[in-house]
């Protein structure tokens, strides 16, 4: 199959670094969140979750950038070094070769450019949620002129179908998988049908701040959908699409941040979960979500996510909406 050995790969790097996280949240009482340049918080778990991850691409896939969402720079600092060491302690749990100096450059190895073929990593999604004990994922996606071909979405905390910690899996044409975070496949997975009323629920983020609540809500009645939307923090909402617990995930941009543009590794391997079991995304003005330009998506605004069938009637009522 085209793309097996990507997909190999990606799956064994995502799952130890959500074994990872999981141990993180296990044994620190309250992860330490480090706060970044733009205020936004950062831990231990995501540097150790990108250092392993961008160690197993850099080993298979010598020539592919990765274009991820953390950097060292700031764990490079002398007073930082108590932080540093907490990390390489958990990433030679998975990755006995580890030291402070290979960490860091393993971090940085996911400081590269969009090109015609990269890698796109978010080692936490929703790192507000992790620091809460909420939901957060692990996201990893391949990009190949401007397409996405693979993408591995884990979720450790996320209880679906019947599992403990839902790991999901799509290679473009090829369908999206649902395995368990053994990594053992437990079977294929499809968007709600339009007659599943009960189903045809809505997710939105818990952070008020990363969306517009009131013209979310109002889209969503317009469309039919009555029920109270489901609060999730990260791409944990492309699964629930993608698995059908939800049919439909809006995304509309915030009044507070009406600048903001949306980052690639927000999205990459959540749309091709979706889109490989069924579902559609565009933006909300229907224009596909543009992987080729660089780590912003500078011309689309707001995110729409659908079991496909609904899609354009969520457009149309977008365009209506004030
Ligand atoms: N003003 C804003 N509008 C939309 N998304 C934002 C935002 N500020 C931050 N984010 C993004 O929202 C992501 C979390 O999404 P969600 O709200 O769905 O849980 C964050 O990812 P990280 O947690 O990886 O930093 C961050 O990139
Ligand atoms: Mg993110
Ligand atoms: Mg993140
Ligand atoms: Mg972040």
């Amino acid at each position: 199959m085209v793309y097996d050995t990507e997909k190999q790969v990606a799956i064994k790097a995502a799952i130890a670094a959500a074994k990872l996280c999981q141990q993180v949240r296990q044994q620190e009482i309250t992860p330490e969140a480090i706060q970044k340049k733009d205020r936004s918080p950062v831990t231990i778990a995501d540097f150790g979750a990108q250092a392993l991850i961008c160690q197993a691409l850099a080993a298979a896939f010598p020539s592919d950038p990765v274009v991820g969402e953390e950097d060292a720079a700031t764990l490079r600092q002398a007073e930082m070094s108590d932080q540093l060491a907490k990390v390489t302690q958990y990433v030679q749990a998975i990755e006995p070769t580890a030291t402070p100096e290979t960490v860091v450059d393993w971090i940085d190895h996911g400081n590269g450019q969009v090109t015609s073929r990269y890698w796109t990593l978010d080692p936490i999604d929703g790192t507000k949620g992790f620091l809460r004990g909420d939901q957060y994922a692990v996201a990893l996606a391949l990009i190949e002129a401007g397409d996405i071909k693979v993408g591995v979405l884990a979720c450790p905390a996320l209880e679906m179908s019947g599992q403990q910690g839902v790991v999901l899996v799509a290679v473009r044409g090829q369908g999206t998988e649902l395995l368990t975070m053994a990594g053992q496949p437990v079977k294929s997975v499809q968007v709600a049908s339009p007659e599943d009323k009960e189903r045809l629920r809505f997710v939105e983020s818990v952070e008020s701040g990363h969306g517009d609540q009131s013209q979310q809500s109002a889209v969503a009645k317009a469309v039919g959908i009555t029920a109270d939307s489901i609060r999730m923090d990260s791409q944990a909402k492309y699964a629930a699409v993608a698995m059908g617990e939800a049919g439909l995930y809006l995304r509309l941009p915030s009044p507070k941040s009406p600048d903001y543009r949306e980052k690639i590794w927000d999205h990459a391997a959540g749309v091709l979960v979706v889109e490989e079991a069924g579902g559609r995304v565009s933006d909300m003005n229907g224009k596909p979500l543009n992987f080729a330009q660089s780590d912003r998506m500078q011309d689309n605004r707001g995110v729409v996510v659908s079991n496909g069938t609904i899609h354009d009637t969520v457009l149309k009522a977008l365009a209506a909406s004030p």
